[in-house]
């Protein structure tokens, strides 16, 4: 069973503060968003393999450790995935980047595809799937499974806020996948929107609302 790490460090539960404010900027917001990124990021990536490796200091020789090379892709659900990559690539700038097109159909809150480009390796890749917000689970949960019948194997999924409607439904379709969450919130609203959550993510860090 795969878990779900809530990523209580101060740093990332001050600026997912800001990003609640109704009145905080477009500007504002996708800093923020893209500095969280980067934090989860960092935690996220904690299990990475090393290895030792002989190297010459100005003193002496000695061993140190090196990632084992290991490929990674980035993979935004569009649009507001999107605003997550900077920060992801600020701590791994070697990943491949692919993009998986997403909306959700605002009656029937079904996903709707739109768009799907991966790395032609993205089978032998560890895969990070960002999406600021997990709600029904919809969205996630048909993003990872095209990952999949792709050829993926190692997938992390990365949001901000999720509401625990949208975890159980991962772990229920996805067993396999770990969850990283900056803030588990407390319920989905009539409209399908995480409550307290901020509203709509991607509106919010385009400016399309
Ligand atoms: O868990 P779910 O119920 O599927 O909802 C979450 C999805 O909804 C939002 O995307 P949206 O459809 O608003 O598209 P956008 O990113 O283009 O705004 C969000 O960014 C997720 O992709
Ligand atoms: O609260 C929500 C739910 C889905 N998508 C968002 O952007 N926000
Ligand atoms: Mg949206």
């Amino acid at each position: 069973m795969a878990r779900t790490v809530i990523m209580d460090h101060p740093l990332i539960q001050h600026k997912i503060g800001i990003i609640r404010k109704k009145d905080t900027s477009s500007k504002e917001f996708r800093e923020m968003i893209s500095e969280i990124a980067m934090l989860m990021c960092y935690e996220a990536t904690r299990e990475l393999p090393l290895t030792d490796v002989e190297i010459e200091t100005p003193i002496c020789k000695t061993t140190v450790k090196e990632l084992e090379g290991k490929k990674m892709a980035v993979v935004p659900i569009l649009r507001a995935g999107l605003g997550m990559v900077e920060g992801m690539l600020a701590m791994i700038p070697a990943a491949k980047i692919g993009h998986i097109g997403l909306y959700r159909d605002p009656e029937t809150l079904a996903p709707v595809e739109y768009y799907c480009k991966l790395p032609s390796d993205i089978a032998s890749r560890e895969v990070f799937v960002t999406d600021p917000m997990l709600a029904t689970g919809g969205s996630a949960t048909a993003a990872i499974t095209m990952l999949k019948e792709k050829g993926a194997k190692k997938i992390h999924f990365m949001c901000i806020i999720a509401s625990p409607e949208g975890i159980e439904k991962m772990h229920e379709v996805h067993p396999d996948v770990d969850v990283f969450v900056g803030a588990l919130d407390d319920h989905l609203n009539e409209h399908g929107y995480i409550v307290p959550g901020l509203g709509d993510a991607g509106d919010r860090i385009f400016g399309t609302k």
